[in-house]
């Protein structure tokens, strides 16, 4: 019998007294997905989920309006848990509420770009103890490093319903099959390959990109031509969750660097509930994050929606890609 989520946060729980909030929000938040996932696949209901909503977020971004229907919906999924913060994309500041020992940072909806193109988009959270400290400052509780997180995951809706979640002792995928009882186990714990043969970026930014950028992805398309002697397919979703899980099956290597575009010096992936998330699963599979030079779960947070480079994946193209991203010149 394949392992059911509910099965894998009561053992956790049981071992490790620490998780058992984790185990409970956790369980809000598979239902919160379930719902929408359910939106999506309704075509929202006679709403266009593709609709802007006059109103950007704190990143810039026009909201839509599936943005806004995740967003409460996990919203209201935190407030039912031990959660006493909300750090949302979605909105400007952080939301206090209550006196639980978590603090959640979260992508409600990732991949908003593809909304009306029937592919795969997420959710992407991350939980952080909150300390006594935080509570009497509370600006602090989103500056603690990815390596301080709890658990983090995100949600895939797509042709199936997929949550991949770790709370620190390996990464695993469970599914959500329509009609079957809540989400069970999906294949093998990913195990990220050492070397990649696949690469994922917006090649569109490739004039905006610093000369070393550049010249990694030359000798990549160079192939077995070129330095690096063997070819590399490309593949780019453009939903970070989407890129991401075939990262976890397949191997490969995602990035999006700073580049010279207003706004983009520092990427345009944010730390808390994109990047740091997304390297906590990333490592707990056997693959390496960084942001082009520094491991990304060590560094400290500048704030809610603070942006930072992203390089991702199999871990010998992640040490490739460092050493292009570094070099003078
Ligand atoms: O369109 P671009 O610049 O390639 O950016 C794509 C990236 O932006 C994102 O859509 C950002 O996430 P949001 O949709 O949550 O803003 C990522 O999922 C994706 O990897
Ligand atoms: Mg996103
Ligand atoms: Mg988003």
């Amino acid at each position: 019998m394949a392992l059911t989520l509910d099965d894998f946060l009561t053992a956790a729980a049981e071992a490790r007294a620490e998780l058992r909030p984790v185990a409970e929000t956790i369980r809000h938040f598979a239902a919160a997905a379930v719902t929408v996932q359910a939106t999506i696949a309704a075509g929202g209901a006679g709403d266009d989920l593709a609709a802007g909503q006059d109103r950007q977020n704190a990143g810039g971004d026009m909201q839509k309006e599936l943005d806004v229907v995740a967003d409460r919906a996990f919203l209201a999924a935190a407030k039912a848990s031990p959660v006493a913060f909300y750090g949302s994309e979605e909105q400007d500041e952080a939301v206090a509420f209550g006196d639980g020992p978590l603090a959640l940072a979260i992508d409600p909806l990732d991949g908003s770009s593809n909304i009306e193109t029937n592919v795969s988009i997420g959710t992407i959270f991350s939980l952080l103890p909150v300390e006594a400290s935080h509570r009497t400052d509370p600006a602090t509780v989103f500056r603690q490093p990815g390596t301080r997180q709890l658990a983090a995951g995100f949600f895939i809706y797509g042709p199936q319903l997929l949550l991949v979640v770790t709370l620190g002792q390996g990464t695993k995928v469970f599914l959500h099959a329509p009609g079957a009882e809540g989400f069970v186990e999906f294949g093998k714990a990913p195990a990220i390959p050492e070397d990649a043969k696949e690469y994922a970026v917006n090649a569109s930014n490739r004039r905006h990109w610093a000369p070393g950028v550049r010249a990694y992805v030359e000798d990549l398309d160079a192939g077995r031509d070129g330095p690096r002697g063997r070819d590399f397919g490309m593949r780019y979703v453009g939903s970070m969750v989407a890129d991401a899980y075939r990262i976890f099956r397949r191997g490969g290597v995602f990035f999006y660097p700073g580049d010279t575009r207003k706004g983009y010096e520092r990427g345009r992936l944010r730390q808390l509930y994109e990047t740091n998330p997304m390297a906590f699963c990333i490592e707990q599979a056997g693959g390496a994050a960084t942001d082009g030079a520094r491991r990304m779960l060590e560094i400290v947070p500048d704030g809610l929606h603070a942006r930072t480079p992203f390089v991702f994946g199999s871990k010998a193209e992640v040490e490739a890609a460092k050493g292009y991203f570094t070099k003078a010149g």
